[in-house]
């Protein structure tokens, strides 16, 4: 399953309002176009923005060819800049956009616009590549933390559709499920946007990896009852001491968690650690449309003037977690210490500087 191409010429983007029932692909032939795409939710996923906005940075790139280095420079930073602002939380897109402008600072000031926009496009392909590559090694890394087969509870979207292909923690999921290690997967609805209605269950379902959808209410029912061995769950921002941003109803569900000894794993690529940030405090959280939570589908759920709050990530701090999974190894109860540790270990090169 794919929800991100490059066609050469255009990106092409699998409309995720409108999964799982209508497969409608939409054509981004302008940066504007990827940014309105980003901020509408049409893609959606920290790497799955950060490969989008990559791509949207290729576009610009291209359709400035005929300026001058200095003009094509001005032009492609601002669109950049613009496209940081789609949305807050998730660094992944950050992190993207910061690789793509070293591209065009490694050129001296005389390169024609024409050599910079291809290794702009180069770069985004490189993006995009490396990402499918990671979710692999993550599913990998991750799968070897458990020896029998398990249930597991995921929350939101981390699947093929938030990324560019394989997915995070649901990467995990799959490997386990190819290993014959995973007994089923217990998959939040995630309120209000249900992004695991519709999307994890879509590509669960495409898979024919065993699951049963619940009400977000639902967990803490399921652990109670024994039925959940572990959480595995994405991750959208993780501060320098290891607290997390991940979808809205993440936190609650590391609480429980802890009250009933069941481990709680996030699974994400270095790409979304901010090393910058000394705690989850810092983390920008995303506020979204309130319409989001009173209407479902266009069809209002409460009465007219209803007042809501539609906060879209929580933080996690790091005690609840009980270990992250990378590309490049576990961090086991992550910490101030045990972050710089693995830091140190992966070099900084790999992370946010
Ligand atoms: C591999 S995706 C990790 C996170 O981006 C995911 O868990 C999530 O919170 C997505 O939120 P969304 O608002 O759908 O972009």
């Amino acid at each position: 399953m794919k929800a991100i191409e490059w066609t050469g010429s255009v990106l092409r983007l699998l409309d995720q309002r409108l999964l799982p029932h209508d497969q409608v692909w939409i054509d981004c032939d302008r940066a504007e176009a990827v940014a309105k795409a980003i901020v509408d939710m049409v893609v959606r996923g920290a790497p799955a923005i950060a490969a989008a906005a990559a791509y949207g940075v290729t576009l610009e790139a291209r359709s400035q060819t005929a300026a001058s280095p200095a003009a094509f420079r001005q032009q492609v930073e601002a669109v950049m800049q613009q496209l940081e602002q789609t949305r807050p939380t998730a660094v992944n897109l950050k992190w993207a956009l910061h690789r793509m402008k070293a591209v065009l600072q490694a050129f001296p000031a005389d390169a024609t616009a024409a050599a910079m926009a291809h290794a702009l496009e180069q770069e985004a392909n490189q993006i995009a590549s490396e990402d499918v590559a990671t979710n692999r090694a993550i599913g990998e890394v991750g799968a070897a933390l458990f020896a029998n087969p398990v249930n597991i509870l995921t929350h939101c979207n981390t699947g093929s559709l938030a990324t560019v292909g394989y997915g995070t923690a649901l990467g995990v999921i799959r490997r386990l499920h190819e290993l014959r290690r995973l007994r089923m997967v217990w998959v939040d609805e995630t309120r209000p946007y249900l992004q695991g209605a519709r999307l994890t269950a879509f590509e669960l379902s495409a898979e024919q990896i065993p699951y049963r959808l619940i009400t977000d209410n639902t967990a803490a029912y399921l652990m109670q009852q024994g039925a959940v061995d572990a959480v595995i769950v994405g991750a959208d921002r993780i501060a320098r001491n290891g607290d997390t941003a991940n979808k809205i109803g993440t936190y609650g569900l590391a609480v429980l968690c802890q009250h009933h000894h069941i481990p709680f794993y996030v699974a994400a690529p270095l790409s979304t650690f901010d090393w910058s940030l000394a705690s989850g405090q810092d983390i920008p959280i995303e506020t979204r449309n309130a319409a989001e939570v009173t209407h479902l589908f266009g069809r209002a759920l409460a009465p007219t003037g209803a007042e809501a709050l539609h906060v879209a990530f929580d933080v996690t701090p790091h005690s609840l977690i009980t270990a992250i999974i990378t590309e490049a190894g576990v961090i086991e109860q992550p910490a101030l210490a045990s972050m710089q540790a693995f830091r140190r270990r992966v070099g900084e090169a790999e992370g946010k500087g």
